[in-house]
């Protein structure tokens, strides 16, 4: 129908500022595309679904989300890659594993902060009738 339609293009709106909020922030700019797989030549070995900010923007544009959740869902699967890939108590690996949490948390705390709880739970019916 045409309000769900003008439901999920505000949703687009605001989930591409927050994306871009993030994909701005030189602390997560190791999230910001994807992994260089010259550069670590086994990532693909070990991590089955990678996902990245720029990679989020396209799936935006392709109406991939439909509600906010889905779009914590990818930030969830960015954030337990870096965790899994990178495991060990070395400092570089520590680093990244605490900008993971950080760019979790920050996602979610903009999105609650941001975002109208009945907005989500209208899109969330979207999704769920489709
Ligand atoms: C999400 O980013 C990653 O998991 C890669 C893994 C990686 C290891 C070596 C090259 O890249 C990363 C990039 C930059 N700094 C730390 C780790």
């Amino acid at each position: 129908f045409r309000e769900e339609e003008n439901t999920l293009r505000e949703l687009r709106i605001f989930l591409r500022q927050i994306c871009a909020k993030l994909a701005r922030n030189k602390q997560f700019y190791m999230f910001s595309k994807p992994v260089d797989v010259e550069e670590v030549p086994d990532y693909l070995s070990v991590i089955k679904e990678p996902m990245d900010l720029e990679t989020m923007m396209t799936k935006i544009d392709h109406h991939k989300y439909t509600c906010a959740q889905d779009f914590l869902n990818d930030i969830d699967l960015m954030c337990a890659n870096a965790l899994e890939y990178n495991p060990d108590r070395n400092p570089a690996d520590k680093q990244i594993r605490h900008r993971a949490c950080y760019l979790q948390d920050t996602a979610y705390a903009l999105i609650k902060a941001e975002m109208d709880s009945d907005f989500e739970d209208n899109c969330r019916k979207i999704r769920d009738d489709r």
